[in-house]
């Protein structure tokens, strides 16, 4: 607190005080940590740090909270797991709600969220680097507004809630960029309404892609779905339960491998053999797989059925894409309308972060695994990178407040 009180001084007389860039620009001491990202992540962190009475600074790209659920996301969304899995700490979702909340009434309760805490983050200010000054002991966070102008942030403390889905994975198929179609990504994808009649190739087979063909279907589209590798579908509920509360009941009691082979059984009963339509399963459970992997099982929420009576096609791989024609692994060549990448998000953290011990430059993730993936050295922390969804992304934001509520109190 010694730097940060000399930092302070000299700083009130003089704003652009030891900025180190030639031509000069804004540069502002935070009292409290910087949180970069205002989606669930860091708006459970900005309200657990509140509580501790620990103020905060956010700072978001987009012109709003929870971007990726406002701008990113397809109409018909849902939360795939209860909401009581979902909430964030300390405000529970309003009685009223549904046992699956769709899309606006999960943003309806984050916006009540941050009104509650009186998160107020500074939109429209995209970060661009951090870095640690040794000399100082501080943080200093780079950021770039929409017209250009930039502001240092200052700070003790940095917690990074940028989020596992911050950059679209585009493949690299051959040819995709001579396709004369549309291709888009699913996080550019609202409703199946504007493909009606046409014939759409969803790339990818995890709970967008599978969503997507749906909804495709809902909207007279001809879907097929590229599958490359195996996957676990299970129904979304079973035996008149949530499949993913039912689960973590069981988990309680049995190992993992047993509450998977318990999973799959039920899933057989109730979907049938999912090979037997182009959906092998992997030879790992569905839970030991998304504890080692973070590959999350699709949550079937109809599309199995559309699959099972053709209105979805299944197709293998893709080859190379040539114009309107494109060629799978089996030699198969077909034509189609237009391409939807249903292929996934990255992290982009190594894009902005220069700190190579936490963060894994490979994937972005916190390089220690769950549940230990949350803290780093010097101040620095990261909320929502467990693989293990908002409630992951809550226990985060409590270990991260309580950390930091202890130093500030001292
Ligand atoms: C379609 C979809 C459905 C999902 N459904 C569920 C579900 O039902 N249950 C569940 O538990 N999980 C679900 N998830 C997982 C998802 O990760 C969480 O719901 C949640 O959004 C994660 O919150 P987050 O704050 O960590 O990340 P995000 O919601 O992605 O928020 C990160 C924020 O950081 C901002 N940001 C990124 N980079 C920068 C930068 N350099 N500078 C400034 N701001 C930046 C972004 O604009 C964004 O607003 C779903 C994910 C997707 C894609
Ligand atoms: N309602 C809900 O709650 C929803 C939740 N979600 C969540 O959002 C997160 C992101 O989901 P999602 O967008 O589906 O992404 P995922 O990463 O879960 O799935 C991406 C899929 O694309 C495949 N893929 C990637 N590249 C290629 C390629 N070149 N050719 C063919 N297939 C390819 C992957 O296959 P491979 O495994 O072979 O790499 C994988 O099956 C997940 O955690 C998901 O559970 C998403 C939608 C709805
Ligand atoms: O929807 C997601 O991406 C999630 O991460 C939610 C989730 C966390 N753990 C799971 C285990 C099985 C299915 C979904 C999830």
């Amino acid at each position: 607190m010694d730097n940060l009180k000399e930092i302070q001084g000299k700083m009130s007389h003089d704003p652009y005080y030891d900025f180190p860039y030639s031509k000069r620009r804004r540069q502002e001491l935070v009292h409290g940590p910087v949180i970069v990202g205002a989606g669930p992540s860091g708006l459970a962190a900005a309200a657990c740090l509140k509580e501790q009475g620990v103020p905060s600074v956010v700072i978001e790209r987009e012109n709003c909270i929870a971007s990726l659920w406002q701008l990113k996301t397809y109409d018909r969304l849902k939360l795939h797991l209860p909401k009581k899995f979902c909430e964030l700490p300390l405000m529970p979702f309003p009685e009223d709600f549904p046992t699956y909340p769709d899309k606006q009434q999960f943003v309806e309760y984050l916006e009540a969220y941050a009104k509650r805490f009186t998160i107020e983050p500074v939109f429209e200010t995209s970060v661009e680097s951090s870095e640690y000054d040794e000399s100082k002991g501080m943080w200093r966070v780079k950021s770039v507004g929409l017209k250009g102008e930039v502001v240092e942030y200052v700070c003790q403390w940095l917690v990074v809630a940028t989020g596992e889905n911050a950059e679209a994975v585009m493949p690299d198929i051959d040819g995709m960029v001579g396709f004369c179609g549309e291709v888009k990504h699913t996080s550019e994808y609202k409703s199946g309404s504007v493909y009606k009649g046409k014939k759409v190739l969803v790339v990818g087979c995890g709970n967008s892609g599978m969503e997507v063909c749906l909804d495709l279907c809902n909207h007279n589209a001809k879907p097929s779905l590229v599958v490359r590798d195996a996957v676990h579908v299970l129904p979304r509920d079973m035996l008149g339960k949530s499949t993913f509360g039912l689960s973590m009941w069981l988990l309680k009691w049995f190992p993992m491998r047993l509450v998977d082979r318990f999973l799959l059984i039920v899933s057989w009963l109730i979907l049938g053999n999912t090979a037997k339509y182009g959906l092998d399963r992997p030879v790992v459970g569905p839970l030991e797989l998304k504890n080692m992997s973070g590959k999350t099982p699709v949550l079937d929420v109809g599309a199995l059925a559309k699959i099972k009576s053709g209105d979805i096609k299944i197709c293998p791989g893709i080859q190379e894409i040539r114009h309107h024609n494109i060629q799978f692994v089996n030699g198969k060549i077909e034509n189609f309308d237009a391409v939807i990448l249903a292929t996934g998000y990255k992290s982009n953290v190594p894009c902005w972060l220069k700190e190579k011990e936490m963060f894994s430059e490979k994937d972005g993730y916190p390089r220690r695994p769950f549940p230990n993936g949350w803290k780093g050295a010097y101040g620095l922390y990261a909320v929502g990178f467990t693989k293990r969804g908002l409630l992951g992304a809550s226990l985060d934001a409590k270990r991260i407040a309580e950390d930091i509520g202890k130093c500030w109190k001292n």
